[in-house]
């Protein structure tokens, strides 16, 4: 087994996922194997939670875990009929490849080995960079390792953690957007950018800089490498009608996804990676 550096140790409690643990002088944090899943991310300067989970969150390995960090690959939303939604990554067991202590971060590397299944032809490698310091930063690389272009789409598909959603402002986003709750029909980009109902928005422009603020709360996000930005936030209603949150979770989240929904063709050999920085 790989040796850890002292920051980083395996947790598993009965009936509940493998993790990783890590504590280091800037940050604690904790990634499940199981989809390369980042569940938690405490900066220690400011002592909050960054990351969204639900409570009723469903852990026994099957399904995808609600919250975190999910990472969405080969493809992002739903394929065809009869496809896991957000593709079948986030639902497999990820392997630990490299784990480092650097001067600002503790750094782990992990690379999912099977990326064959049902819906995706392409053969690809894909891993994950998570260094875990004053910020926490993610890169995921995915690699066309076969004799054959191949598309797919990919998510970062963050859960930020705020104390009411009523009182949060996204900033830094402009331009249209196609909106899922109204039959994907374009809309622009509303300003403030609030959340006063159920939203589920892809924003075509890719916006490298965005904030959330909430009071004198702020979380700063830095994407590279994507082609848009998803928003979703379930609003009370479907909240209350899914089975892995609980009534008023999404008074808790905002999920600002950093995304490739466009379709990404990978010429043989070449490499793609798609990256987000949390400060
Ligand atoms: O329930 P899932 O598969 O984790 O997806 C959650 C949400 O993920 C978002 O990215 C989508 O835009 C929403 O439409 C979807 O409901």
């Amino acid at each position: 087994m790989l040796s850890l550096p002292s920051s980083i140790s395996y947790q598993q409690q009965p009936g509940m996922l493998k993790t990783l643990m890590i504590d280091n002088q800037f940050a604690t944090a904790e990634i499940a194997l199981f989809g390369a899943h980042m569940l938690s991310f405490i900066p220690k300067h400011v002592q909050r939670e960054r990351l969204y989970v639900s409570d009723s969150s469903i852990r026994d390995g099957k399904r995808a875990i609600r919250g975190g960090v999910p990472i969405c690959w080969p493809w992002f939303g739903g394929l065809n009929e009869g496809y896991q939604m957000h593709g079948y990554a986030r639902e497999r067991v990820w392997e630990l490849i490299s784990a480092t202590e650097k001067d600002d971060c503790t750094e782990l590397v992990l690379s999912l080995a099977d990326t064959i299944g049902e819906g995706f032809f392409g053969k690809a490698t894909v891993s994950v960079a998570i260094c875990v310091g004053k910020t926490l930063s993610m890169s995921l690389t995915t690699t066309n390792v076969g004799d054959d272009a191949f598309e797919f789409s990919t998510a970062l598909h963050t859960y930020f953690a705020v104390d009411d959603i009523n009182r949060v402002e996204l900033v830094g986003m402009t331009g249209d957007y196609t909106d899922k709750v109204n039959d994907w029909a374009i809309g622009t980009t509303p300003v403030p950018y609030r959340f006063p109902e159920r939203t589920d928005r892809i924003h075509f422009n890719p916006a490298k800089y965005l904030t959330i603020v909430e009071g004198d709360n702020t979380v700063n996000i830095e994407s590279a490498g994507h082609d848009s930005i998803i928003v979703w936030n379930p609003g009370a209603e479907l909240s209350k009608s899914m089975t892995d949150m609980s009534d008023d979770s999404y008074l808790k989240m905002l999920c600002v996804e950093t995304g490739v929904t466009q379709g990404k063709k990978l010429a043989v050999g070449e490499i793609h990676t798609m990256s987000l920085i949390v400060d």
